[in-house]
């Protein structure tokens, strides 16, 4: 297990943080002047406006980091990296507070009698996904009944799409209406269905639109006034950046909107939304949306999203995943005898890893500065150029994985007609495992600014 953390220390070893960029240009001072404050505060503005983070929030977030640097003494061990990472993710985390949301199954699992809920939000932001999503953690993570409608009159494969969607995961999608019935006329008939029938939540798809009009908007109006929802969950999409904003702000200046739920947050989002909306709405982020299957979803951790704006990617949700998927201990420590000892069999469960974790793309995401590696380099390890390795070293003998120094010309040679594969590939995959111990024993030994944080991070 301790290999586990060394190899994801490998793959920090070569990537830099845009956070750890800025703070490089104070690193040893022992005092912040004016000068480096103004340079600080600059290159961060860029870090924040590239991770999609409003102007607005920009300005706030400036105003409050130079005022706290400008008063503070550094005093004792603090460098002034730790001082301004700390001021940073305390003003992030500020903005956040209305958002740790930590125990919101327990706000489903407490409800009595008939709750709605309502979703919300622009055509395609993954509306109809998300509110299956939320269905499927009520019914089978809060113990609740649960049936969802459509009122899209507009799009019949509206509501194919909600009954094909909770079809696959047992949700019950009251569907008894005819398409002359109004949106009003069957969000009130899914209502006095869901009463006689007792089910604790009933959950409303309502119509997306391309862009907001009078008329969707009054539409969406009339649905709530009719449904008195409980919760009315605006979706948006992470990815749009700030036109995602603007209409957030449209739907919350004209109904009552309980908070989000962000979705496509798996995908290139720079995490900036989440505080754009956080700040400027003043209102909860319930959700996050981690892909396309029913399962990815996930509450909202503010700390985070936080690391990923700043750069030092997700590294607690991708050792949350590699726990649950491949119970990986996240408190063991770093042991040199299992370095030592890391051979290629060892080396063959680090790739089943990466492929089992989505690939090395997926892994790149969450680790901090991971999505600033160009892209051509990451396409050349794919999953299968880690199959073909994989494949390398099912065809070797025991001995040759435990002292892969044997693997002579003749060795390599019957190694490639077992495995289909060319000598020249199985020297490269040599090369890297042996680099790969190296950097092991490597980063074993540092106390590296990364190491740094990602232990303030874990
Ligand atoms: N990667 C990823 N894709 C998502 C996520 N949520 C939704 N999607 C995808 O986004 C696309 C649009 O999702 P829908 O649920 O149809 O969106 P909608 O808002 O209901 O769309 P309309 O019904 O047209 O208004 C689909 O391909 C979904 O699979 C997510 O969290 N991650």
């Amino acid at each position: 297990m301790d290999v586990n953390i060394n190899f994801f220390y490998f793959m920090l070893e070569n990537l830099t943080s845009k956070i750890g960029n800025i703070l490089g240009k104070i690193a040893g001072k022992t005092r912040l002047t004016e000068y480096d404050i103004k340079n600080l505060l600059r290159d961060f503005r860029k870090t924040l406006l590239d991770s999609d983070v409003s102007w607005t929030v920009i300005k706030h977030l400036l105003e409050k980091i130079r005022e706290k640097l400008e008063k503070i003494e550094i005093v004792n061990k603090a460098s002034p990296n730790d001082i301004f990472i700390k001021i940073v993710v305390d003003e992030f985390l500020d903005i956040f507070k209305n958002s740790r949301l930590d125990n919101c199954d327990k706000l489903f699992k407490d409800n009595i009698g008939l709750s709605t809920i309502l979703f919300i939000g622009l055509q395609g932001v993954g509306k109809t996904t998300s509110l299956v999503k939320l269905a499927n953690f009520i019914k089978y993570k809060c113990s609740k009944s649960v049936l969802v409608v459509s009122c899209d009159v507009y799009r019949p494969a509206a509501l194919e799409q909600l009954l094909i969607l909770s079809n696959k995961v047992n949700i019950n999608c009251f569907s008894d209406y005819t398409i002359t019935d109004s949106p009003l006329i069957i969000v009130e008939k899914a209502i006095k269905y869901s009463r006689l029938n007792n089910y604790d939540f009933l959950i409303i798809d309502s119509a997306g639109r391309s862009h907001i009009d009078n008329s969707m908007m009054q539409e969406i109006i009339d649905i709530s006034a009719v449904s008195k929802p409980d919760y009315s969950f605006l979706v948006v999409d992470s990815m749009v950046g700030q036109d995602g904003i603007r209409s957030a702000d449209i739907f919350c200046s004209n109904i009552k909107v309980s908070g989000f739920f962000l979705t496509k947050m798996d995908g290139d989002s720079k995490g900036g939304v989440l505080l754009s909306l956080s700040f400027l709405m003043k209102k909860p982020i319930y959700f996050i949306g981690v892909g396309e299957n029913i399962e990815d979803i996930s509450y909202f951790y503010p700390d985070r999203i936080v690391s990923r704006i700043l750069g030092f990617g997700d590294l607690s949700s991708l050792m949350e995943e590699i726990n649950n998927n491949i119970g990986f201990d996240k408190n063991s420590s770093i042991n040199k005898n299992s370095i030592i000892n890391f051979g290629l069999d060892e080396f063959k469960t680090q790739l089943k890893y990466i492929i089992e974790l989505g690939g090395i793309e997926k892994l790149l995401d969450k680790i901090p500065g991971g999505y600033s590696v160009d892209k051509s380099l990451v396409n050349k390890f794919d999953n299968k150029f880690f199959s073909k390795m994989i494949a390398i070293i099912n065809s070797m003998t025991i001995k040759e994985k435990k002292f892969p120094s044997l693997i002579n010309g003749s060795r390599k040679r019957r190694i490639s007609l077992g495995s289909g594969v060319d000598i020249s590939d199985i020297s490269k995959m040599l090369k890297y495992y042996e680099k790969m111990k190296k950097s092991f024993l490597k980063v074993g030994d540092e106390k590296s600014f990364l190491d740094k944080m990602k232990k303030k991070i874990l």
